[in-house]
């Protein structure tokens, strides 16, 4: 008898940055109100899923590629696979194998893990022809991760909530450096220190209406009336990082960038250019700094929406 050959669907996973982010409060679970905006990047990984049927009736999950270090459990890729299944109403008899290759850096604020949920969520709904409803999707990624509502669709948008209020937001572009040092910032850590401003004020009128206007007005009013939040407890928790910040916008700075911020949680840093001439010698000036060699560095866009 014939085995059925696996349907293999593949999809980029973006990473992403955060313009800005602010702290407007904290939920009584300890989780906290924000405000950004998310930007899906040209930087991400490369992920498939094959899905076979299983004659048992129990759900086997295989992984290859890069994520094998990380223990199943935690693994957002197999968690957001046991979350599908477990919500499909379709059995659980299928193998399922799922591969990434790899480039964003873990823990640098760039979302790759929720990213990765996100994809998986999308592939198997494409696999299996949709058998959860948007709605019902978004809430089990937000089980999953605060940013994997956000990666379930494909906009830059003003994101609110804890992560799931999300307003796409269209015509955002831009040239990037993501440069990520050689440290890492857990998020849980970073949220829960005590000196961390979680009383900003509400952007939102004063965003949305230079987002109207020229991209260029809405970097220009994100550079005057924002911040990350986040930015001032990594750079006192971590010196290096500091150092770090201050040796990236020495060299980028020059070039008249829009924005110079941290990522999300971090410890991952950008910085936004209108022109990819720009952006080049803003490359060669990070490449050839002494003190940045031992980071990573990428050069990408933000996705077109
Ligand atoms: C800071 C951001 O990177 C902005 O993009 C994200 O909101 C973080 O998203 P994430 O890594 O997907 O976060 P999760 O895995 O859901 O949460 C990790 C931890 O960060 C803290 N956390 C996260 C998101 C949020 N809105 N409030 C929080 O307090 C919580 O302590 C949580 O236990
Ligand atoms: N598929 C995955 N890709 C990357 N990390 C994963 C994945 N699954 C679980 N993890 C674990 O989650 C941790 C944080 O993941 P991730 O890289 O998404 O964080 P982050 O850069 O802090 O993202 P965020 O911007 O959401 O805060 C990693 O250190 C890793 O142990």
């Amino acid at each position: 008898m014939n085995v059925p050959s696996p349907a293999k669907l593949s999809a980029f996973s973006p990473a992403k940055i955060n313009l800005f982010l602010h702290i407007t409060g904290r939920r009584a679970d300890g989780y906290h109100l924000l405000q950004s905006i998310f930007c899906p990047i040209t930087l991400g990984d490369q992920l498939s899923v094959s899905v076979q049927t299983n004659s048992s009736r129990e759900l086997v999950i295989q992984r290859s590629g890069d994520l094998v270090h990380i223990p199943e459990q935690i693994d957002l890729t197999v968690r957001a696979c046991k979350a599908f299944y477990a919500h499909a109403n379709i059995g659980m008899g299928y193998a399922v194998t799922i591969h990434v290759d790899k480039q964003v850096p873990e823990q640098a604020g760039l979302g790759g893990g929720s990213s990765n949920a996100a994809t998986v969520l999308r592939l198997l709904q494409q696999h299996h022809q949709n058998p959860i409803e948007p709605e019902q999707l978004a809430a089990i990624g937000l089980t999953l991760g605060a940013d994997v509502p956000f990666f379930l669709q494909d906009s830059s948008a003003f994101v609110e909530g804890i992560g799931e209020a999300i307003t796409p937001i269209q015509g955002i572009s831009g040239h990037l450096i993501v440069y990520k040092p050689p440290l890492s910032c857990p998020t849980p850590k970073i949220f829960s220190d005590p000196q961390l401003t979680r009383n900003s004020s509400d952007v939102k009128i004063a965003v949305f209406d230079s987002a109207r206007r020229m991209n260029s007005e809405l970097m220009a009013c994100l550079q005057a009336n924002t911040q990350n939040a986040l930015q001032a407890v990594v750079s006192r928790n971590y010196p290096e990082w500091e150092q770090q910040f201050g040796v990236f916008s020495n060299c980028v700075a020059k070039l008249n960038p829009q924005l110079i911020r941290m990522s999300g949680s971090g410890s991952a840093m950008f910085a936004l250019f209108a022109s990819p001439s720009q952006l080049s010698t803003a490359v060669a000036a990070v490449a050839d700094a002494p003190e940045l060699q031992r980071g990573q560095l990428f050069e990408c866009k933000i996705k077109p929406s």
